[in-house]
């Protein structure tokens, strides 16, 4: 098969560059193609800039860290392509542009032409995550849905994710033991597994996990575009969340019948960067709604309702 005949993937390594996107650069790290679809006789061929940790360009002597990768066109280049026909060049290629992270080997990015900003002008906010964090009982779950009321009455696209509710499905693999619990935020919030993703797509993410500790959530923090990662946390003290106990947790935790429960007889670290602290006193809790506004005022003063 000619490599003109070959479809073009959506574009990226090895798609052909969208008028568009070429114009204002956004696709600077694709494959530049002459309109036949192949590889530009003397165009160098550039990776894009994308999450991945190593490249195996081996042959181009590359390798090619995470971090690089994401802030700069990293160029871990093909061999010169003058001289060879269309067919020897594109399987070499091809190979040069898969990479290895963790255990999935030869793997390639795929950029395609919307990116987060043209999704972010189309819905007219900024693509963030919203963490709530704070003890069993303190109203997460309760803050997450008024807030995302309060959100979505004002036109804003949300989407929330619940602990209680993802370990119904994607978490129900997991206990409450440290290395469970680091695991579940792992998939919610860190690589960007879930949160990152729907911040990507231009949602306001609200997450509401219990996320204990502090490695955890700051794990997911470094994820995120500098400040689209807000932490708020459900100051409640212990007494307050144990007389509420809507499920009845804490009773049995008392009673030794649940194990490794957070404030109980499992640790929970209070947040020290948070960018919102919500007050809770004994006999003394502003409502769902006053603590969603608060939220709201953070999100509007910090440009999130702007394109
Ligand atoms: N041992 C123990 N400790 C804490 N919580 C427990 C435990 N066992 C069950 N539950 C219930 O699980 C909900 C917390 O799930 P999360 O995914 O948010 O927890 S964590 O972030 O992984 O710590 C939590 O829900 P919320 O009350 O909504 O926080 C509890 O209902
Ligand atoms: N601001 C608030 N004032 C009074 N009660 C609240 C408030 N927020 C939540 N609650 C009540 O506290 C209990 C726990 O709330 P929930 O949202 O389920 O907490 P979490 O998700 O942190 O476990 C529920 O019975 C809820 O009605």
């Amino acid at each position: 098969m000619l490599a003109r005949d070959l479809p073009i993937p959506c574009s990226g390594a090895g798609g052909r560059r969208a008028p568009a996107a070429a114009a204002d650069g956004r696709l600077a790290g694709g494959v530049l193609r002459p309109p036949w679809g192949g590889v530009a006789a003397g165009v160098r061929l550039v990776a894009a800039a994308r999450p991945m940790s190593v490249v195996t360009a081996a042959a181009a002597g590359s390798s090619w860290d995470r971090k690089a990768g994401r802030s700069e066109a990293a160029v871990p280049a093909a061999a010169p392509v003058d001289g060879k026909d269309d067919d020897d060049v594109l399987p070499v290629l091809n190979k040069l542009m898969t990479s290895t992270v963790g255990k999935s080997t030869n793997i390639r990015w795929h950029d395609c032409p919307v990116n987060q900003l043209d999704r972010q002008k189309l819905l007219n906010q900024k693509g963030c995550v919203v963490w709530i964090t704070g003890l069993s009982g303190s109203g997460k779950s309760t803050l997450a849905c008024a807030l995302s009321r309060e959100l979505h009455s004002r036109g804003h696209l949300t989407y929330v994710l619940d602990g209680d509710n993802l370990r119904h499905g994607l978490n129900k693999d997991l206990s409450f033991k440290a290395e469970d619990r680091a695991e579940n935020i792992r998939r919610v919030g860190l690589f960007g597994e879930v949160a990152k993703l729907f911040a990507d797509a231009g949602l306001i993410c609200i997450t509401s996990l219990i996320s204990p500790y502090k490695s955890d959530r700051s794990a997911c923090r470094k994820l995120l575009p500098n400040s689209s990662f807000i932490e708020v946390f459900l100051n409640v003290p212990l007494e307050v969340c144990e007389e509420r106990d809507p499920k009845g947790l804490y009773k049995l935790a008392r009673a030794g019948k649940i194990k490794g429960f957070t404030g109980i007889d499992d640790p929970y670290e209070t947040p020290s960067d948070c960018e919102i602290v919500i007050q809770c006193k004994v006999g003394d809790c502003p409502s769902p709604k006053s603590m969603a506004d608060q939220v709201v005022s953070y999100l509007e003063a910090n440009g999130f309702f702007q394109n």
